[in-house]
């Protein structure tokens, strides 16, 4: 595999098994994913608890040897090269990993000399960084007595410290609260603006609209489908996904709908109907009135506008579980 040095991270059927242990069978946690990111831009993988998000970013940090194909990242391999590769770039994990023994500030320092830095160098570095992500009032505090959202952007500033190429980030704003995820998603906007190549995980799907250039939507260890949020959606998931679930068995008349105009697909399950409509309009209204004649009544009921989960559900046929 040559890399051309405008690619950022680039993978071929890349494969991770987890071998059995005890009872446990192996797991193939990454199935063969291809990648193709360019410098400066913004990618997401998305996927669902378990779908391998963590392992594939694991492989791309040099962190977990893959099993099978192979990833480069700024044009070294990941196998080959991984102490070179650990030089070129930052990685946020999910868990505090800060050292609870020093202060936010030391954090940033320490990291900072253990790339090269002089101690000057790296204070300054440390205070800019600091004040970058508004952090300048807690750079004496302990990472462990501060808040999820300020551990987090810590944990960034740390992984910036010696300006790494790509940036990597799992899962960044995973158990935050909505207002400190929005603010988080302001700094990675401003670091990627910068010219920051930034690389990352989420299970939230607006998480993946609102910032990323492209996403690779992944589940069961595979790209399920990759592109532009507005390509995925006006490919996979173009129609408005309508679902209701009935007190009883789906009435039969239900199917005739399948052949209207604007309706591309009708899927039922026991008590469940699933309507796939680039013309939605009437047809909720129309799916309670087809129960009612039959006596039936309606539970639940769903309109979901083109968007990433719709796109998950027009591949997977299933509700995406978050
Ligand atoms: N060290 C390991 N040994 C065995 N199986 C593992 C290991 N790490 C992960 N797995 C399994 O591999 C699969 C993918 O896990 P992974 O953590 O990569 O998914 P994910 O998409 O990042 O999900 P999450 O957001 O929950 O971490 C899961 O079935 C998981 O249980």
């Amino acid at each position: 595999m040559t890399t051309p040095p405008e690619t950022a991270v680039r993978t071929a059927d890349l494969k991770k098994t987890y071998p059995s242990a005890g009872p446990r069978p192996e797991v193939h946690a990454v199935r063969g994913i291809d990648l193709d990111v360019p410098r400066g831009e913004f990618f997401g993988l998305l996927g669902p608890n378990g779908a391998g998000k963590s392992t594939t970013i694991g492989m791309l940090t040099t962190l977990v040897v893959p099993t099978g194909g192979s990833a480069e990242v700024c044009g070294l391999d990941v196998v080959r090269d991984a102490v070179e590769i650990k030089r070129r770039i930052g990685v946020v994990s999910q868990n505090n990993t800060l050292d609870s023994d020093l202060t936010a500030a030391e954090n940033l320092e320490f990291r900072g000399r253990f790339f090269g830095l002089s101690a000057r160098d790296a204070r300054r570095r440390a205070e800019e960084l600091m004040e970058l992500f508004g952090l300048t009032d807690h750079r004496l505090g302990n990472p462990f007595e501060m808040s999820g959202g300020q551990a987090k952007r810590v944990m960034i500033c740390r992984a910036l410290m010696h300006g790494p190429e790509v940036l990597f980030l799992d899962e960044p704003t995973a158990g935050l609260d909505p207002q400190t995820r929005t603010n988080l998603w302001e700094v990675l906007r401003g670091l990627q603006a910068a010219g920051q190549t930034i690389l990352l995980t989420t299970h939230y799907m607006e998480e993946a609209e609102a910032l990323c250039d492209r996403v690779a939507v992944v589940d069961h260890g595979a790209i399920l489908a990759s592109g532009t949020v507005d390509e995925l959606k006006s490919t996979a998931g173009a129609d408005t996904v309508i679902t209701v679930t009935y007190d009883a068995e789906v009435p039969q008349d239900i199917h005739a709908l399948s052949d209207r105009k604007g309706i591309s697909k009708v899927e039922v399950n026991d008590g469940q109907v699933r309507v796939f409509a680039a013309e939605p309009e009437g047809v909720l209204g129309e799916l309670v009135t087809i129960g009612a004649a039959a006596g039936i009544g309606v539970t639940d009921a769903t309109q979901l506008r083109p968007s990433l989960e719709t796109v998950f559900l027009t591949i997977t046929g299933r509700d995406y579980r978050e």
